[in-house]
């Protein structure tokens, strides 16, 4: 090669992978699909026995294999070198040997953020031995986390992701769809979905500054365009939730109009169990049409006011709010009233109402917490790594939370960012969807479509 040659080559590699920088800053999705993808799909494939023997997933098995042995033709292998009788030679044999097996990967399929495939189980294996080396498994195909998303008999679905999702979230939390909002995204590069049909009530945990009022801007913003009513419990003196009063129905500040308020939902619920019964239904979604009630989402804020006492005299009206409250949550779900509760920490300290009324929150959030006792008290029974998950949030990245719905199934994810000026906005532009809290707690159905009027209990 002379030398204008080598310098055309250089020249040309050189051009290449200033072409390749480009495309992948530019372009960096079809980047990934068309280049990154396949080289990082062929390295996992050609990997994967390795891998999954590291990671203690693969199986000793005996297979036949062509070997190559040294088989002695003449005399003895013991004699010495001397000996020239004895005369070594190599030999393919088939014989039966011990082999590492790993479990069978299916096809790789891509992910805008890395990709998703499904692995046969060997025989005596479950789901949780792949959750149990979803770190270990990271480190060898070097992404961020690789977790199980999915499983079905003797089949688990791996996700793997390159970088995590959840540094910058965009999406938008309103649905269309009645009483689900979408208020951020999940690890795995979904939307996460909150849809109080399925899970009525939510529990929303965590220190200060860690997203909590966040999540429910996004979920007003999300629910504002609905014909849903939503009321607000804001016992900080009503700072959070005063700039949304035009799309409440109803907002309660102090201790005295907690409990008032929560007297007028508890009958509510009572007036709309009746309805049912008359109609011989077993929720409101059963009845007809055109008698079905407004449903309700209520919003605490920082639920602990609720059960702190400084004195006696504060104990009746306590112990109040938290058996209406616990009726509320007990009842809602069959006739349409929903609870978001916030708050530090919601734990046995503050009352015996506590634990029955987080027992009725099947859904929890579990934003950033101080001390592991939160996590656990929020998260309750979870799996160990939910709980380990979310003691790992950083400070850094308010609004992530670990998620858990009824079925025990977690996820890591954050809310989408929604200042307190964007819920007003849509709080003030949808004020006519508010209805009246006079209608609502008049007894029969409710309609929406009247002007907001926040209730001074
Ligand atoms: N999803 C998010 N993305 C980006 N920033 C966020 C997100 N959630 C919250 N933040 C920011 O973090 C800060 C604290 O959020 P927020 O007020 O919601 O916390 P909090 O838990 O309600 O705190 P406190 O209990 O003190 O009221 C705010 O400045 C907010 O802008």
């Amino acid at each position: 090669m002379n030398y204008t040659t080598m310098l055309v080559a250089l020249g040309a590699l050189a051009a290449l992978a200033a072409g390749g920088w480009a495309w992948r800053k530019w372009a960096p999705r079809s980047f990934w699909y068309a280049v990154e993808f396949p080289a990082k799909a062929t390295l996992v494939y050609l990997t994967w026995t390795h891998v999954a023997s590291g990671c203690g997933l693969a199986r000793k098995r005996r297979r036949w294999r062509f070997t190559l042995d040294a088989v002695s033709l003449a005399g003895s292998v013991s004699r010495s070198a001397k000996d020239t009788s004895a005369v070594m030679v190599q030999q393919r044999r088939v014989r039966s040997v011990q082999v590492e097996k790993a479990p069978r990967l299916r096809l790789l399929r891509p992910t805008p953020l890395g990709w998703r495939v499904w692995v046969k189980l060997h025989d005596g294996q479950v789901p949780d031995d792949y959750v149990k080396v979803g770190e270990r498994l990271a480190h060898a195909w070097r992404v961020h986390a690789v977790r199980v998303i999915a499983s079905k008999p003797g089949r688990v679905q791996l996700l793997a992701t390159m970088r995590d999702p959840l540094t910058v979230v965009n999406i938008a939390p309103e649905t269309g769809e009645l009483l689900t909002v979408r208020p951020g995204m999940l690890e795995n590069g979904q939307p996460w979905i909150i849809d109080f049909r399925t899970v009525p009530h939510w529990l929303n945990a965590g220190a200060t500054q860690s997203g909590k009022s966040n999540l429910a801007n996004a979920i007003i913003k999300g629910l504002a365009p609905q014909p849903v009513a939503l009321v607000g419990f804001d016992l900080k003196g009503g700072v959070e939730f005063t700039p949304y009063a035009p799309r409440l129905s109803a907002l309660a500040t102090t201790r005295g109009e907690c409990v008032g308020l929560l007297d007028d939902l508890v009958q509510v619920v009572t007036d709309r169990m009746a309805l049912c019964r008359t109609h011989g239904a077993r929720n409101i979604w059963r009845l007809p049409d055109h008698l079905q009630p407004v449903p309700i989402v209520v919003l605490v804020d920082e639920v602990a006011e609720l059960f702190l006492m400084a004195d006696k005299r504060e104990k009746e009206e306590v112990s109040k709010s938290a058996t209406a409250l616990l009726r509320v949550a007990q009842l809602g779900r069959a006739f349409g009233v929903y609870l978001v509760v916030c708050g530090q920490r919601i734990g046995s300290d503050l009352g015996p109402g506590v634990t029955a009324l987080r027992s009725q929150l099947s859904g929890r959030i579990c934003h950033r917490v101080n001390d592991p006792e939160t996590a656990n008290m929020t998260l309750g029974d979870m799996d160990p790594d939910a709980l380990d998950a979310a003691r790992a949030i950083a400070a850094e990245t308010p609004g992530v939370a670990v998620i858990a719905g009824q079925d025990g199934s977690w996820h890591r994810a954050r809310s989408v960012y929604v200042s307190e000026e964007e819920a007003e906005a849509a709080a003030r532009r949808f004020a006519h969807l508010s209805p009246g809290w006079s209608e609502l707690t008049a007894t029969g159905p409710a309609t929406g479509g009247q002007a907001a009027e926040p209730l001074a209990a």
